[in-house]
């Protein structure tokens, strides 16, 4: 009826406000009692008139019915893993095959970024609306965990504002707060429950959990890092940052979308700050709120990563020995 989608709408309005003054602002403005009526009456609404019950509809984060089992997901762009290097010699060695790769001059910029200790998982947009969730996986197949990611309060089910591809997808790691990781472990042992070793595991248990109820309950974050599948309509327009060649500027932009970014990313200069960064969060790991294990340094040049990532895909087991470049014959 229409006085119901009208009364949904201002319900979405209000609980959101709610959930913006608890989560955001940590200073609730209703008693909990006041918020569980609130969403009580939505979701029974929404029960009533499914019709009325939008993607982006605050009842979703809640979580709903208890899945058998996951499905999985085809990533069509697939989720890279990441080399490692452990020391300042093995940065050289790779900042100057980045160099000889890209025969390039001038300095290379790099994106740095903490390297979060959590799951890596790709989400999926749809006019601006979260469709879908999936872990890596093997990087080509992982898992749909759509119901448990919608339940992650810093995960936007709606795109802010209109300045998105049609689809868009991007990738960040889900993470559990080294707040709610002992909380979760400390009312777990009170209940004779199992706790988690780590924030890491805690994050992978609870993403796993076939009732989203549970996964509802766990505080998970997000920082986005990344861009995977992207299309647009030829006809549609978006902003000059879309079209941006650097890595920080499109992490900029998603940031704009709503999609959290970790505070502490920093576009350098050139190679010689990567020291610095990598010596800062070190200093910094354990005032910051959540577990990282170490840093992640990315040519900022989206073409140069392009030109470079060819390279990588290229087989590490098989070389081409060429002859010598022959005079070009005069026909
Ligand atoms: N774990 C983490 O924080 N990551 N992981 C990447 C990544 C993985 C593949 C490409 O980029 N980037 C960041 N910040």
């Amino acid at each position: 009826s229409s006085a119901n989608a009208t009364r949904v709408q201002a319900l979405h309005q209000l609980i959101n406000q709610l959930n913006h003054q608890y989560y955001d602002l940590d200073e609730p403005s209703v008693p909990d009692a006041e918020y569980d009526r609130l969403m009580r009456e939505l979701i029974s609404i929404e029960t009533a008139e499914p019709a009325l019950r939008l993607l982006d509809s605050p009842s979703q984060k809640v979580g709903g019915q208890a899945l058998k089992s996951f499905s999985q997901v085809t990533h069509q762009v697939p989720m890279l893993s990441l080399d490692n290097v452990f020391s300042a010699d093995e940065w050289q060695a790779f900042a100057k095959r980045v160099k000889d790769r890209l025969l390039s001059k001038s300095t290379i910029k790099y994106c740095a970024e903490p390297k979060l200790d959590g799951l890596a998982v790709s989400l999926r947009y749809e006019n601006g609306f979260l469709v879908q969730a999936a872990t890596r996986g093997d990087g080509a197949v992982g898992e749909n965990i759509t119901v448990n990611v919608r339940t992650i309060k810093s995960i936007p089910l709606k795109l802010t504002g209109d300045n998105y591809p049609d689809i868009l997808e991007v990738r960040g790691e889900v993470f559990m707060p080294k707040a709610s990781f002992n909380a979760l472990n400390a009312s777990a042992l009170k209940k004779g429950e199992k706790t988690f070793a780590n924030p890491r595991n805690a994050a992978a248990g609870s993403l796993r959990q076939l009732d989203s109820k549970v996964a509802a309950k766990r505080n998970l974050a997000f920082y986005v890092y990344g861009i995977g599948y992207v299309e647009q309509a030829s006809s549609q327009t978006l902003g000059e940052q879309w079209l941006e060649n650097s890595h920080y500027q499109r992490l900029c932009q998603l940031k704009l979308l709503g999609l959290p970014m970790c505070p502490e990313v920093k576009l350098l200069s050139d190679a010689s700050e990567v020291a610095s960064f990598y010596q800062y969060i070190m200093q910094e790991r354990d005032n910051l709120s959540y577990e990282i294990d170490g840093t992640v340094f990315k040519v900022d040049d989206i073409a140069l990563q392009k030109k470079l990532g060819f390279v990588a895909r290229a087989p590490r087991w098989a070389t081409a020995y060429k002859f010598p470049a022959q005079e070009e014959t005069t026909q």
